[in-house]
């Protein structure tokens, strides 16, 4: 599991704007890459074209290749929906859904794909939750709601959400912003292991954060308001914090700006 994503001259649009400019890029597989950079430099709106969500907001569109292994993403064979099974995406903001329990949230995907058998969802649950660090926490629990759990146990219950339809990509857009440290490094002790299965790209803006987590890390940057976003520069985590090759970069890192 865990696949390799080639960004090729990828361009960003809403409508007549365009937010991205020029991206190209290579995620390894089983890796994690962070994005970094000031806000509205377009980490997020860049982050949603790995897996066509971007297309969802309206007027959204791109111009350039995102291929996943050997499958162009924007091919116009591809379902976007099985994309976005296959990329999977964690939020801001935990979004449990509020009125199912801890075990129907687990499995809401896997329903919805059909499949019904007991035994293979209770086991399905009980891997996921594993998997999110969280079957401790709640195993003698799971039918009571979702929406019950602290702030870090439901961003939690989101990534076993997320892994349970065994994604080859996953998606973390400021995955720890709403929730306090401790439960920040419950996630972070959870992107590192689960990147033995995974290919995980996270947005921060907690430089600490990517430290920690990433092995590569990438620095947006726009020149100014209303223009886009580019892709300064990406490199080993440990370059980009000790040594970059940019100077933007090294203001960034640095606090002198953003
Ligand atoms: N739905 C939208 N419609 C039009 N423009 C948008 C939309 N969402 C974002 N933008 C614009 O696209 C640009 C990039 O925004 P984006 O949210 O991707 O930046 P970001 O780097 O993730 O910022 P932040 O760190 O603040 O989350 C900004 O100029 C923003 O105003």
């Amino acid at each position: 599991m865990g696949k390799r994503i080639d960004v090729k001259d990828l361009n960003v649009f809403y409508g007549d704007f365009m937010a991205v400019e020029g991206v190209s890029m290579t995620v390894e597989p089983r890796s994690v890459t962070a994005f970094i950079g000031p806000s509205g430099c377009g980490k997020s709106t860049f982050l949603r074209t790995l897996n066509r969500m971007h297309e969802v907001t309206p007027g959204g569109r791109v111009e350039g290749k995102v291929m996943l292994d050997d499958e162009d993403l924007y091919a116009e064979s591809v379902d976007p929906v099985a994309v976005r099974r296959t990329v999977g995406m964690v939020f801001q903001r935990p979004n449990p859904f509020p009125t199912m329990s801890i075990r129907d949230n687990v499995i809401a995907g896997l329903k919805l794909n059909g499949v019904r058998n007991k035994k293979v969802l209770d086991q399905k649950v009980e891997e996921s939750l594993v998997g999110a660090n969280l079957w401790n926490e709640v195993k003698d629990r799971l039918n009571k709601p979702g929406a019950g759990l602290s702030g870090g146990q439901q961003q939690r219950l989101c990534i076993a959400r997320a892994i349970a339809v065994e994604p080859q990509v996953l998606l973390m857009d400021e995955p720890c912003s709403a929730l306090d440290p401790i439960s920040t490094l419950a996630i972070e002790d959870l992107v590192t292991k689960l990147k033995e299965q995974f290919t995980i790209v996270i947005v921060t803006h907690n430089m600490q954060q990517a430290a920690r987590v990433s092995d590569k890390t990438a620095f947006f940057n726009l020149e100014a308001t209303g223009k886009p976003g580019n892709l300064i520069e990406m490199d080993d985590t440990q370059q980009i914090f000790n040594n970059p090759s940019k100077k933007a970069t090294e203001d960034y890192i640095s606090g002198r700006f953003g």
